[in-house]
């Protein structure tokens, strides 16, 4: 059986409910990727099909084999989404955002499409006052100087919120020990769990300080508070380039209530790469991943233009570099924005390469609700950006369907662990998450759900 589909546009459905059956896309020749998301019926996603996709001059045709042998299933629809892949990242100008001028919609529109097609950009002329950035940009190589006894006093496994120090290699990433070093800290809150809380709010909680270097304190909250400001600010954005409503009287944006009270924000390192013992170089600074603790990512790359390490995953499974660009902010999308979005806004993969130089970075992530169900996470815009962005949300992203990425295969091993796993909140996901990258922290602090989290597979 063959189906023809006019396509008017980016998005192409085509219902049919056939084991095999090809798809005659007329007017799809076009230079983007294509996608194929088959949905069976029962809820099973396109991991269990076969997709064959053949791509003449100006058509497209698709072939969907079934490939369970023992069950009989259905599809109940194939959703055909045409996508732009990326060769680099796009860059968007704040400075017109205060004005009410003609330049704005064009702005708009290439944050639309840095959010749907790229999942990653950058930002400049943000407004971050120069100071707050050359006093952090100057403090890293002091911080990192300090001696391997003061860092112990801010050891990570100090702190039931997981803030503090980690040596090069604490962490493993897809995989393999990354090579940099870290001290993680938070929006300063003081903790304030008791029995009968949910477990997940003991998060929440005080920074470690170095006593040796008491600049830093300083130096770390004024910035804490600019990308607060910042990141809210470019939220606004975000939900007039989808066309959310603003709700009430008050004109409250609707990504709002997602926030937390609580950002976190890292100081890296990353040590030049060398050879160990085994001759080896070991090259990863950070492995593949998609950045999972917020909902939003802004990076400040504090190293100068030569000292190169960013990259990120584009469509077709290529490596885009994503070099030091001088006043700017990378700003990348979470795993909790994809999974609100529904998968139209990608938690693009990325990962850092040690390189000949020193590096440092500090990225920010703009904290999630922790009491955010999942429930909530796929209800709540779902049906407002199904009616601006018919084609890319529901088919892909039944509430049972994990597989919200748009994105090459290597991306698509990374789990989601809110969406996938077993617990109900984002918060107690992000405990689970943390217990399991830090398991002296998780059975120093957390010992009663320690083996719930660390063997729930
Ligand atoms: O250091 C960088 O440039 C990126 C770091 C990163 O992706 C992360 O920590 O999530
Ligand atoms: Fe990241």
């Amino acid at each position: 059986m063959s189906i023809e589909v006019e396509s008017d546009g980016m998005e192409l459905l085509a219902k049919t409910r056939h084991d095999r059956d090809n798809l005659q896309l007329g007017k799809a020749a076009t230079p983007y990727a294509i996608e194929v998301n088959v949905v069976l019926k029962d809820g099973v996603d396109s991991n269990n099909a076969v997709v064959v996709k053949h791509r003449l001059r100006h058509s497209l045709t698709i072939s969907v084999l079934q490939n369970t042998t023992n069950i009989t299933k259905e599809y109940s629809y194939i959703n055909v989404v045409e996508m732009q892949t990326f060769e680099k990242i796009p860059t968007l100008d704040l400075s017109w955002t205060n004005q009410d001028d003609t330049r704005r919609e064009p702005l708009l529109a290439q944050l639309r499409h840095a959010l749907v097609d790229v999942g990653f950009l950058y930002i400049v002329n943000h407004g971050v006052p120069d100071n707050i950035i050359s006093d952090m940009t100057a403090v890293l190589p002091i911080l990192f100087s300090l001696t391997d006894v003061e860092k112990e006093q801010i050891a990570l496994h100090n702190s039931p919120h997981f803030l503090g120090y980690s040596a090069p290699g604490a962490e493993t990433t897809a995989g393999k020990a990354d090579q940099r070093e870290q001290v993680e800290f938070a929006t300063e809150l003081p903790s304030d769990w008791a029995e009968g809380k949910p477990i997940y709010e003991r998060l929440r909680g005080p920074n470690q300080w170095p006593a040796s270097l008491p600049t830093l304190k300083p130096i770390v909250q004024a910035y804490i508070d600019a990308l607060t400001s910042l990141s809210e600010r470019f939220l606004g954005l975000v939900a007039e380039a989808l066309y959310l409503q603003v709700g009430g009287e008050d004109g409250t944006n609707p990504l709002q209530p997602f926030l937390s009270d609580q950002h976190r924000l890292k100081l890296v390192r990353y040590p030049a790469a060398s050879a160990g013992a085994d001759g080896e170089v070991a090259s990863q600074g950070v492995g593949p991943h998609k950045d999972s603790s917020g909902w939003w990512t802004f990076l400040l790359q504090a190293s100068p233009p030569h000292i190169k390490g960013l990259q990120a995953l584009n469509r077709e499974g290529v490596w885009i570099d994503v070099p030091v660009v001088a006043g700017s902010f990378v700003v990348n999308i979470g795993q909790a924005f994809e999974v609100v979005t529904g998968g139209l806004c990608p938690a693009t993969t990325h990962r850092v390469l040690a390189g000949p130089y020193e590096r440092f970075s500090v990225p920010f992530f703009q904290g999630v609700r922790r009491s955010l169900t999942k429930e909530e996470a796929l209800g709540t815009l779902k049906n407002q950006l199904l009616c601006s962005f018919p084609g890319h949300f529901g088919g892909r992203n039944g509430p049972d369907d994990g597989s919200l990425s748009k994105e090459a295969n290597e991306g698509k091993q990374i789990d989601s662990a809110f969406l996938r796993g077993q617990y109900d909140t984002w918060g107690e996901s992000q405990l689970r998450t943390k217990i399991r990258s830090h398991r002296d922290v998780g059975k120093k602090y957390y010992s009663d759900v320690f083996h719930k989290y660390a063997h729930d597979n």
